[in-house]
């Protein structure tokens, strides 16, 4: 018997005529069924957020204890969420239960940051004539926020958005990826048990080229925050007009492994760091830029490391490489290897498919415009790709069209800072690859990887305005 699940609209559980049948990623088996929200859902959504913002104002404090609470009941359910993201998103078991533990995190960090919303004060009576005034800044909630998620990490990147948004004073109408709608209904009612005012969190699972579309256009939405691909983060750029836009977009993200590396910690990592929920992060590692003195020894070393990882049951404890969203992204990433093998790269490892699972590949020989080193790839399939000098291999990095984050290998701390000045990105990691991210952090990208940035503290500055107060007192 699979599950049922409803919308969440103005506190109540809503059913809708159509339903979506969510998957079980690995078995393929109907795991849930939602009720599928259509244009009159939205708009409930829409109309009970912009009155439960203007209707309910909860303190700062009211706002820190409900979060909180969110966050210890997340953790009390710990098993129950991490089984969801296994069986939606297909995510191997130990990678969920570490999602559920960020997502705690998120959500403790969005009550703590409730408590630090503050301006600061302007020097205006430094001004000539300004001698009697004094100024400082405030900043106020946008209303309501519109928060459109993927399906990669259903309750992390969720609770990136309506933790800061909560924290903040707003209201939130949540569409989540209609592969992975489950979880986010989950925490919905973690909400309602902690209890939120009704109408503040909304959440509408359905089409994203039907009711994300009608999102877009919807003038009682101050600020959107998507977290998605470039492709439908420019929709959202093209159809929202004036109003605030965060994009956390894609990446095709490189790694250098410098001649001065500990060779054997950066295969390690960079074995882990391509492969985990089968490629599908926004940050997993994809062009691995090695220095030519190395190549050998560090490939000998990326093959050995890439043995040991288990792939398959998604269920099983012990597996790291679990199956990917659908047979169709498993087949495309399969065309895409394909054609750069036709065009001259060779398999080392990997290139093989079985029903939605695609195994680690690794790739030499590839040529910059080929898709698997030039797009994002977002599949378990990394590229070895030897380089002479730093600079060139920087130019390389560069060209991307991406810039969300990137890592580099070496224990010379010169280059280490040279590379880190001059690669295009929002985030460069020395010693580590570019998968790395805690919560807390400021994390987002520059050029088509968005911008705005996400971790609580940021992304609150994204969701409030600052207010300008002056005073003008006699003499
Ligand atoms: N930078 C980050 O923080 C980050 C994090 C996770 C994923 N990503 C990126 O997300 C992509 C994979 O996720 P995905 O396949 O779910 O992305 P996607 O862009 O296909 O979908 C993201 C969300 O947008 C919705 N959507 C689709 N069409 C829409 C439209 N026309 N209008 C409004 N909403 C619409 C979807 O239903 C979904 O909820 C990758 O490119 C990955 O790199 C980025
Ligand atoms: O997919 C992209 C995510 O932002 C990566 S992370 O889990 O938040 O590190």
């Amino acid at each position: 018997m699979s599950e049922q699940f409803d919308l969440f609209i103005n506190g109540n559980w809503v059913s809708a005529d159509e339903t979506i049948e969510v998957l079980n990623k690995y078995t393929q088996d109907i795991y849930a069924t939602v009720s599928k929200a259509g244009e009159k859902e939205v708009d409930q959504a829409i109309d009970s957020a912009e009155k439960a913002y203007k209707s309910t104002k909860l303190s700062a404090y009211e706002r820190y204890k409900i979060l909180k609470q969110v966050s210890e009941l997340l953790q009390e359910n710990k098993e129950e969420f991490a089984n969801s993201i296994v069986k939606e998103a297909g995510k191997p078991l130990k990678q969920a239960r570490t999602e559920v533990d960020r997502a705690t995190q998120t959500f403790e960090l969005s009550a703590e940051e409730a408590k630090r919303i503050s301006g600061h004060g302007v020097p205006v009576e430094a001004a000539p004539g300004s001698e009697n005034r004094m100024a400082f800044t405030i900043r106020v909630p946008v209303g309501v926020v519109g928060a459109i998620s993927p399906f990669n990490f259903p309750l992390n990147l969720v609770a990136h958005k309506i933790g800061p948004a909560i924290a903040a004073g707003n209201a939130v109408v949540l569409k989540p990826a209609s592969a992975t709608p489950t979880t986010a209904l989950r925490m919905a009612r973690l909400f309602q048990e902690a209890g939120l005012p009704a109408g503040l969190l909304n959440v509408v699972a359905g089409s994203g080229s039907v009711i994300g579309k009608q999102m877009q256009q919807d003038k009682r939405i101050s600020v959107y925050t998507f977290t998605g691909s470039a492709e439908v983060g420019l929709k959202l750029k093209q159809n929202t007009g004036l109003n605030k836009l965060i994009l956390e977009l894609g990446n095709n993200s490189p790694v250098i492994v410098d001649k001065e590396a500990d060779i054997e910690k950066a295969a390690a990592n960079v074995a882990q760091k391509s492969f985990a929920f089968a490629g599908q992060v926004c940050i997993s590692v994809q062009r691995v830029y090695v220095h030519e003195s190395i190549q050998d020894s560090f490939q000998q070393k990326l093959l050995q490391a890439i043995k040991e990882l288990n792939v398959g049951d998604p269920n099983d404890k012990n597996t790291d490489v679990g199956p990917m969203i659908s047979e169709d992204e498993a087949k495309r990433a399969e065309d895409w290897v394909n054609e750069a093998v036709e065009n001259g790269a060779k398999v080392v490892v990997g290139g093989k498919r079985e029903g939605t699972v695609y195994y680690p590949t690794v790739l030499t020989d590839v040529q910059k415009d080929m898709r698997v080193v030039c797009d994002e790839i977002f599949a378990p399939v990394l590229c070895t790709i030897p380089f002479h000098d730093i600079d060139t291999c920087i130019e390389d990095v560069n060209e991307s069209p991406y810039g969300l984050q990137g890592g580099i290998f070496t224990k010379n701390l010169d280059t280490a800072f040279y590379v880190a000045k001059r690669v295009e990105v929002g985030g460069m990691m020395i010693n580590d690859s570019s998968q790395y991210r805690v919560d807390l952090m400021p994390y987002g990208g520059v050029k088509n990887s968005g911008w705005g940035k996400e971790g609580p503290k940021y992304s609150i500055e994204e969701m409030t305005e600052e207010r300008l107060i002056v005073l003008n007192l006699e003499e």
